[in-house]
């Protein structure tokens, strides 16, 4: 049961870098108020796995758009993961040369074009919803947006920590320097760079721990009148 209820069609934004936390806090969050969580990098893993398993060429926007038009059509999308042409994609799609993939497809505006209105129509319902644009392209009327920020280094740590649990033998520098490198791309790109709304919210985890971003969030949303107790 949660402990809170939201207001009908609450749409929130979490946007931030990568490791910053925001997909294990959307969910944390998302139990806490009943709302479902959708996590829009799972948009751009999918199509980066699929273009390196049908070797679409990373820098063909045309031809990447032309798949993800295809794609659009077997997909399914939810809090639980996505799937595609039958099968559960997600575990799959959380290896550092998928979010490689991600990331450089991530910045042709065609594909961003393609997977816009999937995004915003799936959120009508209400929903917390994480990525980068989320503040400010795919939701910019959303009444609650986040900004999540943690240190690169402690980024890096918690992404390293994350594959050594996975059962991956990562060095901790090569991973700092493939997020820097990541982080580079998703900010420098033209169409829809990482940014903060000029509304959202910014919230520095680099020293708090996942329950006290997500008290904090807590707090906003209640302060807000957009959330209640449940009891
Ligand atoms: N405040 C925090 N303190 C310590 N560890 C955290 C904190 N927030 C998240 N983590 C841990 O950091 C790792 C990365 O978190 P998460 O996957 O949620 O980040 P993300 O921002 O969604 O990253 P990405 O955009 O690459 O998917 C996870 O192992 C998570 O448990
Ligand atoms: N709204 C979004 C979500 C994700 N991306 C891109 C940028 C990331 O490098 C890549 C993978 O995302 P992650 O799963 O690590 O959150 O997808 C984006 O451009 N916009």
């Amino acid at each position: 049961m949660s402990e809170w209820i939201a207001a009908a069609g609450l749409m929130v934004a979490i946007d931030g870098p990568s490791g910053s936390g925001k997909g294990t806090v959307a969910k944390l969050l998302a139990d806490e108020i009943g709302l479902p969580v959708l996590d829009t990098g799972l948009l751009y893993r999918l199509t980066g796995a699929v273009a390196l398993e049908r070797g679409v060429e990373l820098d063909n926007e045309a031809a990447l758009a032309e798949m993800v038009g295809d794609m659009l059509i077997g997909l399914s999308w939810s809090s639980d993961g996505i799937g595609y042409d039958g099968a559960d994609w997600t575990p799959r799609l959380r290896t550092e040369a998928v979010g490689a993939a991600a990331s450089t497809v991530a910045a042709k505006p065609l594909v961003r074009e393609r997977l816009l209105s999937l995004q915003q129509q799936l959120a009508q319902a209400g929903c917390i919803m994480d990525g980068r644009d989320i503040g400010t392209v795919v939701l910019p009327d959303a009444p609650a947006k986040f900004f999540l920020t943690a240190s690169v280094r402690e980024r890096a740590r918690r992404r390293w920590s994350q594959l050594k649990q996975m059962g991956h033998r990562g060095d901790l520098d090569e991973v700092l320097l493939d997020l820097k490198k990541r982080d580079q791309r998703d900010r420098e790109r033209q169409h829809a760079p990482l940014a903060q709304a000029s509304d959202a919210i910014s919230i520095d985890s680099t020293t708090l721990r996942v329950d006290e971003v997500v008290d904090r969030m807590l707090g906003i949303l209640e302060r807000r009148q957009l959330i209640k107790p449940s009891a």
